[in-house]
């Protein structure tokens, strides 16, 4: 039986040898969010990016362009972080390069895995089913915020976790404490979430409508799977709202 284990922050992925495992990045709060929203509106690929000039350059190739810092979008770029922005049909048929504070980073540190997927709460039956045909060990990374622990990365964990625990084995605390987590929480995550650093960091931002939509389970089919050098969507492609 393969096993399921959770990093709770790409700091400390020295500690776990990648090579033979299959990758979830997971950044609830938003940059996979965002990208499988991205996807699930007809994005055809995604370049995830550490810098922002680094982004900035992928517009002479016809890509549409986003970053965000300190919460907001970049200036001189096409689009930011939040979800809403890649739903009116603006994405369609095109390639987005992306830069996040933390998303885009947990991405590139866990380039030594056999398969890196895109995990959010939006696809999180998508990735479990996939998780369970590759029958590879596998490693959750939560983005974090700045190299630290976060709520919302734990409680997507915990969800995975649910969703794998009769066919995978897990017998360290970083798993237990996420699933527990995560059913102590599931009746109301947008309440729980409310004292969350990153709902009160960004809290002036009125990111709330995001938070909420982020936290939704199962809306796409959508399964971004890193490929070369970059994110395509190998899921179905189905919008349901
Ligand atoms: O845009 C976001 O929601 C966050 C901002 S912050 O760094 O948590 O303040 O970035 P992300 O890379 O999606 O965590
Ligand atoms: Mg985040």
């Amino acid at each position: 039986m393969p096993s399921i284990d959770v990093c709770y922050s790409p700091e400390l992925l020295h500690l776990y040898d990648l090579k033979g495992k299959a990758v979830v990045a997971v950044d609830i709060l938003r940059a996979t969010s965002t990208m499988v929203t991205a996807f699930a509106h007809g994005a055809t690929d995604i370049f995830p990016v550490m810098k922002l000039e680094e982004c900035q350059a992928y517009a002479a190739k016809g890509c549409l362009i986003a970053a965000e810092r300190d919460g907001v979008k970049a200036e001189g770029f096409d689009l930011g972080n939040s979800p809403f922005a890649y739903m009116n049909g603006n994405v369609q048929g095109r390639t987005i390069a992306i830069t996040t504070t933390n998303g885009t980073r947990a991405i590139h540190l866990s380039m030594e895995a056999d398969e890196i997927i895109v995990g959010s709460f939006l696809n999180l039956q998508a990735v479990a089913n996939h998780l369970q045909e590759l029958q590879l060990d596998v490693l959750i990374v939560c983005a974090g915020w700045k190299g630290k622990f976060n709520l919302e990365d734990t409680l997507y964990a915990g969800a995975l976790v649910e969703r794998l625990q009769q066919a995978f084995s897990f017998e360290n605390d970083a798993t237990l404490a996420s699933l527990y987590l995560y059913q102590t929480a599931k009746q109301d995550l947008v309440t729980f979430l409310r004292q969350s650093s990153h709902v009160r960091r960004l809290e002036n931002l009125e990111i709330h409508k995001d938070i909420e939509f982020c936290l939704q389970h199962d809306k796409f089919g959508v399964l971004p799977v890193w490929q070369q050098d970059r994110l395509v969507d190998i899921g179905v492609r189905e919008v349901k709202g």
